[in-house]
């Protein structure tokens, strides 16, 4: 009885099972038995359950081991739009069919003029064929970057179809009148956020945040005012990239830049 309980704990380890698996293997073995009789009680404790909360420990060769075979359709450049916004839009479309959560979430990607860098989510508002716009405070980090070195990446990771959109390029700031008609049409809680929050600026307390946000809802319980330091980039691509999961890693990867004449399209290893 013992020895298999020990056998069990060691194929446990060697193998990684998780613990819900290895409950279900100690359920359907003969062994469970074993597992759950006294004998192994000094050892490794009595119950699948209680195992289960011994084990739940999570470890790194498991972490090593988590990966996801990508397999699709394949990506062939004479299945792409000619430009680069229409082949987006399509994708777009498709991850949002595809139920993704907040498909517009994009990661941002800037450098200070040190060459520093930083990354953070944002939503993407608005794109036509000047570029990419998304809404911030223009004195936080990003902004300030920004502001410094205006350029950025853009990166759509939709993991659950297997895609990603990279986009780099140029930034400049949309006018003040684009910002304000955006602005107004966020909710009301949401424009005295922007007031209430110098954004990545640092914080004495949630309590000081709170306070200043009754504060400027108390001064505006209507229409707040666009705040000067908040509004729009857009960012201009340069070259937009179509990631497509394949097997073994041998990923499509199709590539627009854009050149004087126009789009030129390639393939980029994997
Ligand atoms: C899903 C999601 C969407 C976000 N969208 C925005 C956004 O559109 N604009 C924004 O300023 N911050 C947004 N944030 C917060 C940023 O990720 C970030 O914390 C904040 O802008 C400060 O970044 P910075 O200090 O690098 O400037 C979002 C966060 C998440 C998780
Ligand atoms: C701080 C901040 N600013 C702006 C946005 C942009 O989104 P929305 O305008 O829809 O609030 C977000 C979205 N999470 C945000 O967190």
């Amino acid at each position: 009885m013992f020895r298999q309980c020990k056998a069990l704990m060691s194929r446990y380890r060697r193998v990684n099972l998780t613990p819900s698996q290895l409950v279900l293997g100690l359920r359907t073995r003969r062994s469970a038995k074993a597992a759950g009789g006294e004998r192994c009680s000094g050892i490794y404790h009595t119950s699948a359950q209680q195992y289960r909360l011994v084990d739940a420990t999570p470890r790194p060769p498991s972490l090593a081991g988590l990966r996801r075979t990508y397999e699709g359709e394949p990506l062939l450049e004479a299945d792409l739009a000619a430009d680069p916004f229409a082949q987006f839009t399509l994708w777009f479309q498709e991850a949002t069919a595809a139920g993704i959560p907040e498909p517009n979430a994009m990661v941002l990607a800037t450098a200070s003029a040190g060459g520093r860098p930083s990354a953070r989510i944002v939503l993407l508002k608005g794109y036509d064929e000047r570029g990419f716009v998304f809404y911030t405070n223009y004195e936080s980090r990003k902004g300030r970057d920004l502001a410094e070195n205006a350029r950025a990446s853009l990166l759509f990771p939709w993991h659950a179809i297997r895609r990603q959109v990279r986009v780099d390029g140029t930034v400049s700031r949309i006018s003040h009148e684009e910002s304000a008609e955006y602005f107004n049409s966020r909710p009301y809680g949401s424009r005295i956020g922007a007031w209430a929050s110098r954004q990545s600026a640092v914080v004495r307390s949630r309590e000081e945040l709170d306070a200043r946000y009754e504060k400027l809802a108390a001064r505006w319980p209507e229409e707040p005012p666009v705040p000067d330091f908040w509004g729009g980039f857009r960012v201009h691509p340069v070259e937009m990239e179509f990631w497509q999961g394949q097997l073994d890693r041998m990923h499509d990867r199709l590539r627009y830049r854009r050149t004087p004449p126009g789009w030129v399209l390639e393939r980029l290893a994997p």
